[in-house]
């Protein structure tokens, strides 16, 4: 089989297989480069198209009778693995189906996961994603990414030139120690780089060759795994300090010696103590995003930009209460303050005091700063000191609640009554994931309220009936953002990412929201049109990294909708010459 180095998107994704290319006459695979064929060419996932191999391919890339002699299209494939995928009534399975049809036929899997991407959401990623991680040493069959233990000190380099795939423009990265709500997962966490990336490439058309899942393995507390027997990780207790931090070092340098300036480095699932210090430590040299700081954000931003369409004034005539101070908490209030002070043309300090934050030690207040990690510092307004949610509702009086703390049920009958008790059309947004530790159903806030919440949650729940009437719930997850933000940070070759781009990331996703949406009381659009979303957010990031003289990508497009679009990878399968 061969293919034409040359065939790259005119100024855009270097690609030399052109995956890139979103229009289908050019599906053609050309000359030059040598990849495998026969029986190799079967068990290779990026070239595999399983019995849609024409009478003609067969003989040219000799699969004579490798395969039955039945030809089937990609639709007939697609159709079938839906069928059997259904057919499954344990969500693991599916989950362990969808990683198999990955490796075995990648544009199969990603055609599957495009065309369905409501249903199969939850499956690649939460809430299944969390029990393939809890699980994921059972489960373990072949390595999806690259793991980097503390074995390899000193090697990293080395280590990064064993991935087969040169041309990487995203990289996911966790340690694996705050894997969703679920807490220490060591090595098992590489589910969510995985699963993250899958998100990358299907619903923000990153080609699956420029992605690369990366877990950092400094050991485990987590003591049931350190003693179970199918643990894939080192048996040790975390590296922390100076050993932990020259690792992650030697792993930063290592990246930008290895792929350059313009990789995109996704932070993910970090425990809050590494990750706001790495985010800070590497945001002036690396291209480096933290989804969880920063993804969700600006999903949550939007997400509450959208509601208060419904429910009425400005950011800064809201008040805010969190639950859960972390990364989610804290990064999702400083954009929330940006905003304000940019609306309300006040300083960030005093755009801050709309809002509030409760941690596990109660409502964080002045005179607990001085024990205050710096993420927090700047929240401790005076007040007297609260212990619980209940009691810090009943003080604050927010128009808007955000759980973000990992506590399932946490929201209380209580908690949603008393919300509803001074806010005609509360505001409640339940992030935790996976299910199992979302603050509330989305049943328990229709119904507790009334039928009187704007609803949001981190994982999905079915719609909700309520005195007649049919309540949408969506889904506010950081997943609506990172793929296209990242995908404008590589379209544009931005080297560096400034919050700027993320309120220019939020705004977008915002726009996105129709009348129909809010007639079903939805804050953010269906995940159906996520392509058409992530090109318009790409767009928007990259026309801010213009704007900041941060893309090196130049000259700039024109229409950057268009291009974002033209870039986008699809799996439909090519012909072989
Ligand atoms: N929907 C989405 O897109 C996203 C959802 N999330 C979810 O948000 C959750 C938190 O993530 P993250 O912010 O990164 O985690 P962190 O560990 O950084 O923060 C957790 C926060 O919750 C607080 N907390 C823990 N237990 C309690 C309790 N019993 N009562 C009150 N507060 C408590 C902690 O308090 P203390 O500081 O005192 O320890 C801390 O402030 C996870 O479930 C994660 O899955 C995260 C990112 C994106
Ligand atoms: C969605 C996500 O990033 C999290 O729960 O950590
Ligand atoms: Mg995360």
């Amino acid at each position: 089989m061969e293919v034409d180095p040359t065939s790259t998107v005119g100024g855009g994704v270097e690609d030399v297989y052109g995956e890139d290319r979103a229009t289908e006459d050019q599906l053609i695979t050309p000359w030059t480069v040598s990849v495998a064929s026969g029986y190799t060419l079967l068990r290779d996932p990026h070239h595999n198209k399983g019995l849609a191999f024409t009478e003609k391919e067969r003989d040219a890339h000799y699969l004579r009778g490798l395969l039955p002699p039945a030809i089937a299209t990609q639709e007939t494939q697609e159709k079938k693995l839906m069928h059997n995928l259904r057919h499954y009534e344990v969500p693991l399975q599916r989950y362990m189906a969808m990683m198999d049809l990955q490796e075995r036929n990648e544009r199969l899997f990603y055609k599957l996961l495009i065309d369905n991407v409501e249903e199969l959401l939850p499956v690649v990623y939460t809430p299944t994603v969390g029990e393939a991680c809890q699980k994921y040493g059972s489960i373990f069959r072949r390595p999806q990414g690259l793991y980097i233990s503390l074995k390899e000190k000193g090697k990293i380099l080395e280590v990064l030139k064993n991935w087969p795939e040169k041309s990487i423009q995203v990289i996911v990265v966790t340690d694996g120690e705050r894997i969703l709500g679920l807490g220490d997962l060591g090595c098992q966490g590489m589910g969510i780089p995985v699963g993250k990336l899958a998100l990358y490439t299907a619903l923000g058309g990153v080609r699956p060759s420029a992605c690369l899942p990366i877990t950092i393995d400094v050991g485990t507390n987590n003591e049931d795994l350190l003693k179970n027997e199918f643990y894939i990780g080192l048996r040790q207790r975390r590296a922390t300090g100076q050993e932990y931090s020259d690792f992650l070092h030697e792993f930063m340098a290592a990246v930008k010696q290895n792929y350059g300036e313009n990789v995109l480095i996704q932070f993910e699932d970090f425990a809050n103590h590494n990750a706001f210090y790495l985010l800070e430590k590497y945001r002036t040299t690396h291209l480096v995003f933290n989804d969880d700081i920063q993804g969700t954000a600006a999903v949550v931003l939007a997400g509450v930009v959208a509601a208060l369409r419904l429910v009425g004034g400005t950011l800064a005539e809201h008040t805010f209460l969190f639950f859960g101070a972390g990364e989610a908490g804290t990064g999702i209030a400083e954009l929330i303050a940006l905003a304000i002070s940019k609306q309300a043309k006040a300083s960030t300090e005093e755009s801050r005091k709309k809002i509030w934050l409760v941690d596990s030690k109660g409502l964080i207040v002045s005179s607990r700063k001085e024990s205050l990690p710096q993420f927090k510092k700047s929240y401790a307004h005076e007040h007297e000191p609260v212990k619980n949610l209940l009691d810090a509702i009943e003080a604050i009086k927010p128009t808007v609640l955000i759980g973000s703390a990992g506590v399932g049920q946490a929201f209380t009958q209580e908690v949603i009554e008393a919300m509803t008790s001074f806010n005609e059309k509360p505001v409640i947004l339940a992030l935790s994931n996976p299910t199992s530790q979302s603050e509330c159903t989305a049943e328990q806030a229709y119904t507790w309220s009334k039928g009187r919440a704007l609803f949001a949650s981190g994982s999905p729940f079915d719609p909700v009936e309520y005195n007649g009437k049919k309540y949408v719930p969506g889904q506010a997850n950081n997943a609506y953002i990172f793929p296209g933000f990242g995908l404008g940070l590589v379209i544009s070759g931005a080297i560096r990412v400034h919050d700027e781009m993320l309120l220019a990331a939020s705004e977008a996703l915002g726009h996105q929201v129709t009348k129909e949406n809010f007639e079903k009381g939805l804050i953010y659009p269906p995940f159906l049109n996520i392509r058409k979303i992530s090109a318009n957010i790409a767009a928007n990031v990259a026309a801010k990294a213009y704007e900041l003289g941060l893309a090196s990508r130049l000259p700039r497009p024109k229409d950057l909708v268009k291009y974002a679009v033209s870039c986008m990878y699809t799996p439909v399968y090519r012909s072989y010459r």
